[in-house]
C-alpha cells in the first residue's frame, strides 16, 4: 500500500470536484480541505465544463439527486472522461430504492468510472446480487462480500471500495481488505460519503486508482479509529467534529503504525 501519497496529496493539494448531497456536504467540505486537498462543489450544469477543467477529480454522491440536477451529473461526468479526470461514484441507498438503482445504472452505462465506493447493500444492488438493504444503511444479506464487490467491479471496468466492519478494495481481480477496529463511524451520517471523497482526493493524485483509493480508505479508517481511542465515552456529536481534526493531524507513521490490512 502506498501510504506516502498522503503527503504527495499535501504537496498538490489537489481541487477535488465534488457533486454532494445537502445532508453531509459541509462535512464532506471540511474533512478533504482539513486532509490537504482543495474542495468545491457545484449543482450548476452551466459551469460543468470549467468546473472540470480546473479539478483533478469528481465526486458524485447520489444521496439526494433531483430529476433536474441528474442533467447536470450527465454533464459533469461526460467531460471528467473528455477531460480525462477521474470519478468517483457513491451510489446512496440504490439497493433501498429502484428508482436510484435504475438512475445509478443509466449514468454508470453512458460513463467510465475509476472507483465506485458504497456499502454491502448499494454494491450487491449494482451487482444484481440479491440483498436487503435498509434506506441509506447496509441492512442484511448472505452473499460473500468478495465475490459481490469483484463482480462490480468487472460489470463496471473499475475499482469497487465496498465498506463495512472490514473494507473491501478490489480492481475486479486482487482484493485488500482493511479491517476496522471501530464501529464508531456508524455514529456519525455522512461517515462514507467522506470516505468517498476522500478516494476523490487521492484519485487526483494517483492514476493507480486502485492504490488511491487503497491510501484512501486506510487513511479514513485510522483517523475514525484514533478519535475513538481517544474518546472515553463514545459521543455521536464529538465524533464527528474530532474525525475532521484528526484528518487534519494524522501523518504517514499513524496510517502505518495503526492500519490492520492484507
Ligand atoms: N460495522 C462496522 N465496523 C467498523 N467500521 C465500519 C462498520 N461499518 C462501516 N464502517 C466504516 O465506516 C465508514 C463508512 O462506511 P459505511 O459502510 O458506513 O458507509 P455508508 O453506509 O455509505 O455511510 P453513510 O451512508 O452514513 O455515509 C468506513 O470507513 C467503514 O470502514
Ligand atoms: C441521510 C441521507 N439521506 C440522503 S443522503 C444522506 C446522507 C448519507 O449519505
Ligand atoms: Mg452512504
Amino acid at each position: 500500500m502506498k501510504i506516502d501519497l498522503l503527503d504527495t496529496l499535501r504537496k498538490k493539494n489537489p481541487i477535488a470536484f465534488n457533486i454532494s448531497n445537502f445532508v453531509t456536504v459541509q462535512d464532506v467540505a471540511n474533512g478533504i480541505n482539513a486532509l490537504g486537498a482543495s474542495p468545491i462543489m457545484s449543482e450548476e450544469k452551466n459551469e460543468a465544463e470549467p468546473m472540470v477543467q480546473m479539478a483533478d477529480s469528481v465526486t458524485v454522491n447520489l444521496g439526494a439527486f433531483t430529476e433536474g440536477q441528474l442533467e447536470q451529473i450527465s454533464a459533469v461526468t461526460t467531460f471528467a472522461n473528455q477531460y480525462k479526470k477521474p470519478i468517483v461514484i457513491d451510489p446512496v441507498a440504490v439497493g433501498a430504492v429502484d428508482y436510484r438503482k435504475e438512475r445509478c445504472n443509466e449514468l454508470l452505462d453512458q460513463i467510465d468510472v475509476a472507483v465506485i465506493r458504497g456499502n454491502a447493500g448499494e454494491i450487491a444492488a449494482l451487482a444484481d446480487v440479491e440483498w436487503n438493504a435498509k434506506g441509506i444503511d447496509a441492512g442484511e444479506g448472505n452473499g460473500d462480500l468478495e465475490e459481490i464487490a469483484k463482480k462490480l467491479a468487472k460489470k463496471r471496468n473499475c475499482v469497487v471500495v465496498e465498506s463495512g466492519k472490514t473494507d473491501i478494495i478490489t480492481d475486479g481481480e486482487a482484493v485488500v481488505r482493511i479491517y476496522n477496529e471501530t464501529d464508531l463511524f456508524k455514529l456519525h451520517v455522512g461517515s462514507g460519503d467522506m470516505l468517498s471523497s476522500t478516494i476523490g482526493c487521492f484519485c487526483g493524485v494517483e492514476h493507480d486508482y486502485f492504490e488511491a483509493a487503497q491510501t484512501a480508505t486506510a487513511v479514513f479508517d485510522v483517523a475514525g479509529e484514533v478519535v475513538a481511542k481517544s474518546m472515553a465515552t463514545p459521543l455521536a456529536g464529538s465524533f464527528g467534529v474530532q474525525l475532521i481534526d484528526e484528518l487534519h493531524l494524522i501523518d504517514i507513521k499513524t496510517v502505518e503504525k495503526f492500519a490492520n490490512f492484507d
